[in-house]
């Protein structure tokens, strides 16, 4: 795979972090997840695929210097911690670029390095609304609403700070030179909205937020409710592709106001409504399968992986627990991704596998484990 050989450390985070390392996992990367120890009850990373877990205990001395040792036999890594917090614990960007020059040292955060947040809590509504982003999302009359956690921690986060990884790698192959990749959400969901900001003069968004094209404003860009109580969702906004949507519900344009006339929006929105709601949501795949209306079915997490489309380029894979989840994207031609089958790690599952392939001995392998600095249930077994 296009990462095989990568060595990767990432410091178990709770969302965005986690997904940067799944993504190097499955484009091959050897990814180590280092959980805290004591373990915590429950495992919280469920997106662990492809990962072996450490369990290590950070803020004991021994444990640090663990993790600077790891780090000097690492090309990633990856601290999903608020600003300071590796510094705190003797392990920031000036300690371990010392000590291995080559190492990419990606700090993935809500806010960046700097500025006058860098230090507080915070999540991903917090961060798509200092980006701005978070005002233009939203049905008009409501609130401001964010789209789970999808744009920030895992958009503008965990994908971004991938690219960031690679791109730095890239560099490094030229210069062999490591470097910081200061990954801030805030400011990886704001760049991922480059387009409304560019967009800005050309009609698309100067109208109040819900009343634009792309934003459930216009009739054409929406979801329908269907007679079944499912849904169908319409993006037919090239006059080409809008007059086939119109054909598709049994209506004449010539009848019709202009498909641009804002004003006759709302209407024009009630009436593909009481049309949608004639017919299920089977009925209207069977008009608009094949068409160029750009209608398509809302399909539920159950219904993703059995549609036809969807199968026919195997979008979704299981595990060998029966876990679905999304294939890897995008599909390389010669190297694509091979995502692991096996289950997600539990933690400290292959502590003395890690230090060992490392370079620790089993006798400071059994040192850190009588002094608790590092957890594993084989070494139970071993000792
Ligand atoms: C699933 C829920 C999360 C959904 C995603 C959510 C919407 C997000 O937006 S996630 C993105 C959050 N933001 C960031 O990642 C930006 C950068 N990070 C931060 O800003 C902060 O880390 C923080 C704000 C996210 C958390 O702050 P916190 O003070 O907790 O931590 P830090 O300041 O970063 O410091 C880390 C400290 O930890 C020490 N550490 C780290 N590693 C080690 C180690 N190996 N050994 C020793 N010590 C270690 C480090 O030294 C720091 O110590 P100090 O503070 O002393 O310096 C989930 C959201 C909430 C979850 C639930 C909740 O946590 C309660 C339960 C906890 C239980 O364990 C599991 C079940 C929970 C119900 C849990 C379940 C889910 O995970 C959540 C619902």
């Amino acid at each position: 795979m296009a990462l095989s050989g990568l060595r990767v450390l990432e410091l178990a985070g709770l969302a965005p972090a986690p997904l940067c390392g799944m993504i190097l996992a499955d484009f091959g990367a050897r990814v180590v997840r280092v959980d805290r120890a004591p373990r915590s009850a429950v495992a919280t990373d469920v997106q662990g695929r492809g990962k072996r877990s450490l369990a290590l205990d950070l803020k004991r001395p021994p444990g640090a210097a663990a993790l600077r040792r790891l780090c000097s036999g690492a090309d990633v890594l990856i601290e999903p911690f608020r600003h300071g917090v590796m510094e705190k614990l003797g392990l920031g960007p000036e300690v371990l670029l010392h000590e291995n020059p080559r190492l990419i040292y990606a700090r993935l955060t809500g806010f960046g390095q700097t500025g006058k947040y860098a230090k507080s809590a915070g999540h991903d509504i917090n961060y798509v609304a200092l980006s701005g982003v978070l005002s233009k999302l939203g049905r008009k009359g409501e609130n401001p609403y964010a789209p789970l956690n999808l744009l920030a921690d895992f958009a503008g986060g965990g994908v971004l700070c991938a690219l960031g990884i690679i791109i730095a790698l890239y560099e490094r192959t030229i210069s062999g030179k490591g470097q910081v990749v200061d990954a801030s959400m805030v400011e990886g969901i704001a760049y991922i909205s480059s387009f409304l900001w560019k967009s800005q003069n050309l009609g698309l968004w100067n109208r109040p937020r819900g009343e634009n094209l792309l934003d459930s404003g216009a009739p054409f860009y929406e979801t329908y409710k269907t007679s079944d109580g499912k849904f169908m969702a319409v993006g037919a906004i090239e006059p080409q592709f809008y007059d086939q949507l119109i054909k598709g519900l049994g209506l004449d344009s010539d009848k019709l106001p202009s498909q641009l006339s804002f004003s006759d929006w709302p209407e024009m929105k009630k009436k593909f409504a009481s049309i949608f709601a004639q017919k299920t949501q089977s009925e209207w795949c069977s008009i608009f399968d094949g068409t160029d209306a750009c209608v398509t079915p809302v399909l539920s997490f159950d219904d993703a992986p059995l549609h036809q489309h969807n199968k026919q380029r195997s979008s979704f894979i299981k595990n060998d627990q029966e876990e679905i989840s999304p294939r890897p994207a995008p599909l390389l031609s010669r190297t694509p991704a091979v995502p692991s089958c096996k289950r997600d790690p539990f933690i400290g599952e292959h502590t003395e596998e890690i230090l060992l392939e490392y370079g620790f001995t089993q006798e400071e392998i059994a040192k850190l484990y009588s002094d608790k600095v590092i957890e594993s249930s084989k070494l139970k077994a071993n000792l």
